[in-house]
């Protein structure tokens, strides 16, 4: 018996059929329910990611099985139910939202054949349904946008990992391009000045504002993950743009997972120490979010609130996301569309030329 194909068998592209190009938003991911087998499920797939969590497979997979999944789930899965919308989980229906919006700005941007689809890394839309569909609808070329501004190993290359697994069992590959970061990008801080100075417009201002960012163990920083360097500059960029002197603004990451030291400085530790200080008010925005989710609304606009509050603050601001704010999603067309434009198009042969090279290869084989 010859061994099996790895590929598929699959339609020629539908040659000058719109769209040709797709653009596929990629997050996280996020459980399908606030329930504990949903939130386990979701949980071995994320935490199973060599990319997520780099200790070896044989001290680690035992450790993830027999400890950390049976005590997690359903903790985790109480934080959810504390955070779920009508909709669904916060980050998919905003990551939806924004793909749907960002169809609708590239259009007008004059990006009118280009298909948008979101994906999750983990969990549901998977990157491989969403590739597989884009081919399907005529995509012959297909920008990957990570929904990180702040590029890391333990992010953005997952998506990258997650679109080379697809491409492995793909004959006809349509061109791929990665959006790696936009933590510097004009548009994206913008939209995080308008968004702050929204929030002070109603509320006034704070004595000291805190940018909290997804933390990573700090051994990535010294292996060569650029991430903390990347989170450092969006914040410099944004308490510039604020006009706040070192004083008044605090850079810290939240989120710290294990036992292994984490980036520092932490964001509960350091809401703490502000309020032991007696800062009063303190505002905390994430700008490393694109979409609010747990770690925002649960871990900073919950748990954050109350670490303050208890050791003596008066006052805790969560500032939103950036989630469907106009300004971010004219900026996230503004990315898509500098990496779209300039690529060429170069169509694939159309159905008829397929077609005819097929029968002359046919009838050369009938000659012989
Ligand atoms: C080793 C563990 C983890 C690393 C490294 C990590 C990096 C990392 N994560 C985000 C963004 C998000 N993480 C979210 C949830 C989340 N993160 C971890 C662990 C690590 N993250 C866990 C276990 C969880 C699940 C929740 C929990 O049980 O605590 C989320 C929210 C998802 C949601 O459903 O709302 C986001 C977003 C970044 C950007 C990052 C590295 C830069
Ligand atoms: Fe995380
Ligand atoms: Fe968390």
């Amino acid at each position: 018996m010859p061994a099996a194909l790895p590929y598929q068998t699959e339609p020629p592209f539908t040659h000058g059929q719109a769209p040709s190009t797709g653009v596929l938003l990629c997050n996280l991911g996020t459980p399908d329910a606030p329930t504990t087998p949903a939130v386990r499920r979701y949980l071995r797939e994320f935490l199973s990611d060599p990319r997520v969590v780099e200790i070896p497979r044989a001290a680690w997979l035992p450790l993830l099985h027999g400890v950390i999944l049976p005590l997690r789930s359903s903790k985790s899965a109480a934080k959810y139910a504390s955070i779920w919308m009508t909709e669904g989980s916060p980050l998919k229906v905003w990551t939806e939202r924004q793909a749907k919006l960002l169809q609708g700005a590239l259009g007008e941007a004059g990006h009118q054949r280009v298909k948008v689809r979101y994906a999750m890394r983990y969990g549901s839309p998977s990157i491989a349904s969403q590739l597989d569909a884009l081919k399907a609808e005529g995509a012959t070329r297909i920008l990957v946008l990570s929904a990180y501004p702040q590029y890391s190993g333990t992010t953005t290359a997952s998506l990258v990992d997650a679109v080379g697994e697809w491409s492995r069992r793909v004959r006809h590959l349509p061109e791929l391009r990665f959006v790696h970061r936009y933590h510097d990008d004009p548009g994206y801080i913008d939209a995080l000045v308008a968004g702050v100075q929204a929030h002070w417009r109603s509320h006034g201002k704070p004595d000291h504002l805190v940018l909290s960012f997804h933390g990573v163990p700090e051994r990535t920083l010294q292996l060569g993950d650029p991430y903390h360097c990347e989170c450092q500059k969006t914040a410099r960029l944004l308490a510039g743009r604020l006009g706040l002197d070192a004083s008044q603004w605090t850079l810290t990451f939240q989120s710290r997972f294990g036992r292994a030291k984490w980036l520092e400085p932490a964001t509960e530790a350091t809401l703490r120490a502000l309020a032991a200080k007696g800062v009063r008010r303190v505002d905390v925005t994430c700008p490393g979010f694109t979409s609010d989710c747990l770690e925002t609304l649960e871990e900073i606009a919950q748990e954050g609130r109350v670490a303050f509050l208890q050791a003596g603050g008066k006052d805790f601001h969560h500032i939103p996301c950036l989630n469907a704010d106009p300004a971010w999603i004219r900026a996230l067309a503004g990315i898509a569309a500098r990496h779209l434009d300039g690529w060429p198009t170069r169509e694939p042969v159309s159905p008829q030329d397929l077609a005819q090279s097929r029968e002359r290869a046919t009838a050369m084989g009938a000659e012989r």
